[in-house]
């Protein structure tokens, strides 16, 4: 089964988020709990476009034809409204409001004007383009937002401009998405807490041999997928296992583990719930093959395997699709392919770390241990053999 066959598969899996309003100023990285709709027109009222003198129809034949206009008066930016009186010039702003009436906005550089200081009581306009469009430089209501267009979608992310473009649309405060529970089990007797002393390699004590690196890691990623990490460490004791389970599913919205489920003679995971609470079996990738989902109480698993690397891409495949990231299918981004060739694997997808070159493209490293993927900037992915890549050619990549 290909990763996204399997991506497909887990959908039925996603937990349904809760919502919360916050402030703007709280909104930023947040995922919108419904449509945004603009409350009001961008902009509000005819506004210019240019800095310049917003004319009526008779005042623009009038200076086409060499006369003179009367300026009667000045508006600013934000600044109040002043009527334009027939056959006459308002002298406007950049952003203010053009008055009623005018027929185009008159850049200052077209006049006899000085740009800055008072306000001249008379302009004369010189080589003005011969068919000036209805509405020249004014920026009609709603041109730029329209009152009651949807700006963002359910699901969407919180940027800096969306941040920018809800203030704009005088929205203060936004409902989003409260962020997952996410529990994360990692499991294996050999494991060592990071700062555990490394013993010497031929000492008696495994928890001095492998540290425990999927745990500060994956509790990294599911912080930057905007979600809260619940984590625990457990050794190759199903019943352990189980009762951990137990209590952490009790009180999050998904539960990841690691470790514990390919063939060997203490898979923890595996033997704990296969049957009665997940399934487990291959995806043709690689790292990360063995893979496992269930439900344990309601609670959705996800089981991955606990070889660093393996573990790393299984997240970024799959659990970002449960924590709302999308289906995988439609995650992947196209990049230009430099540095060597790259050859398809006759078993399956080969996911590649990738690091960007200055001019854009990606290029793969030649292994994908975690070490490798630590540097990289995308996880490429290089379909089954007979596929392959040259330089210039266009691939599949995650950024991660
Ligand atoms: N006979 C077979 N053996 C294996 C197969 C297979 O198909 N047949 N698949 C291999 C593949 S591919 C992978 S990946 C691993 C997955 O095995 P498990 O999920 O059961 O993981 P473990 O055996 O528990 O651990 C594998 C490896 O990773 C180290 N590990 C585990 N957890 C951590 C951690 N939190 N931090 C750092 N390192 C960790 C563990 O000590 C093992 O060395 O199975 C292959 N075998
Ligand atoms: O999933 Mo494994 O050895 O391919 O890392």
């Amino acid at each position: 089964m290909e990763p996204e066959d399997y991506d497909r598969l887990l959908a039925d899996l996603r937990p349904r988020p809760t919502s919360e309003v916050v402030g703007l100023e709280a909104a930023l990285g947040r995922r919108t709990a419904h449509e945004v709709r603009a409350p009001q027109s961008v902009p509000r009222v005819p506004t210019s476009a240019m800095d310049g003198f917003a004319l009526d129809a008779a005042a623009l034949a009038a200076a086409r034809s060499g006369g003179e206009v009367s300026v009667v008066g000045d508006i600013a930016a934000g600044r109040p409204y002043v009527v334009l009186e027939q056959g006459t010039a308002v002298r406007v702003m950049t952003g203010a409001h053009v008055p009623s009436g005018a027929e185009a906005v008159v850049p200052v550089e077209f006049t006899d004007a000085q740009p800055a200081g008072g306000v001249p009581s008379t302009i004369r306009i010189a080589d003005l383009p011969a068919d000036l469009p209805s509405g020249w430089n004014i920026r009609r209501v709603g041109e730029d937002v329209g009152a009651g267009t949807v700006v963002l979608a359910p699901g969407d992310l919180i940027t800096d401009a969306g941040t920018g473009l809800l203030a704009m649309l005088g929205i203060a405060a936004v409902d989003v998405t409260r962020p997952l529970h996410v529990g994360l089990i990692v499991t294996g007797d050999e494991l060592g807490a990071p700062d555990a002393v490394v013993a010497d390699a031929s000492a008696q004590s495994p928890a001095a041999l492998i540290l425990n690196s999927n745990l500060p890691m994956l509790e990294a990623a599911i912080a930057s997928a905007g979600a809260s990490a619940h984590t625990r460490v457990c050794g190759d004791d199903p019943e352990a296992f189980l009762q951990v389970l137990e209590e952490l599913s009790a009180d999050t919205d998904l539960v990841i583990t690691t470790g514990g489920i390919s063939q060997g003679a203490y898979e923890v995971v595996r033997s704990a719930l296969e049957g009665a609470h997940s399934t487990f079996g291959r995806v043709a990738m690689r790292p990360g093959g063995p893979q496992g989902h269930g439900r344990y109480r309601g609670t959705p698993l996800l089981h991955f395997p606990g070889t660093p690397a393996a573990a790393h891409v299984s997240f970024h495949l799959f659990a970002r699709t449960l924590l709302g990231a999308g289906p995988l299918a439609n995650r992947w981004r196209k990049a230009v392919a430099a540095g060597d060739d790259l050859s398809g694997h006759p078993r399956g997808v080969s996911l590649r770390p990738g690091v960007f070159t200055p001019n854009g493209e990606v290029e793969a490293m030649p292994r994908s241990r975690l070490h490798d993927f630590a540097r990289a900037d995308a996880i490429i992915r290089v379909p089954r053999a007979p596929a392959a890549f040259r330089p210039g050619d266009v691939v599949d990549i995650l950024p991660c």
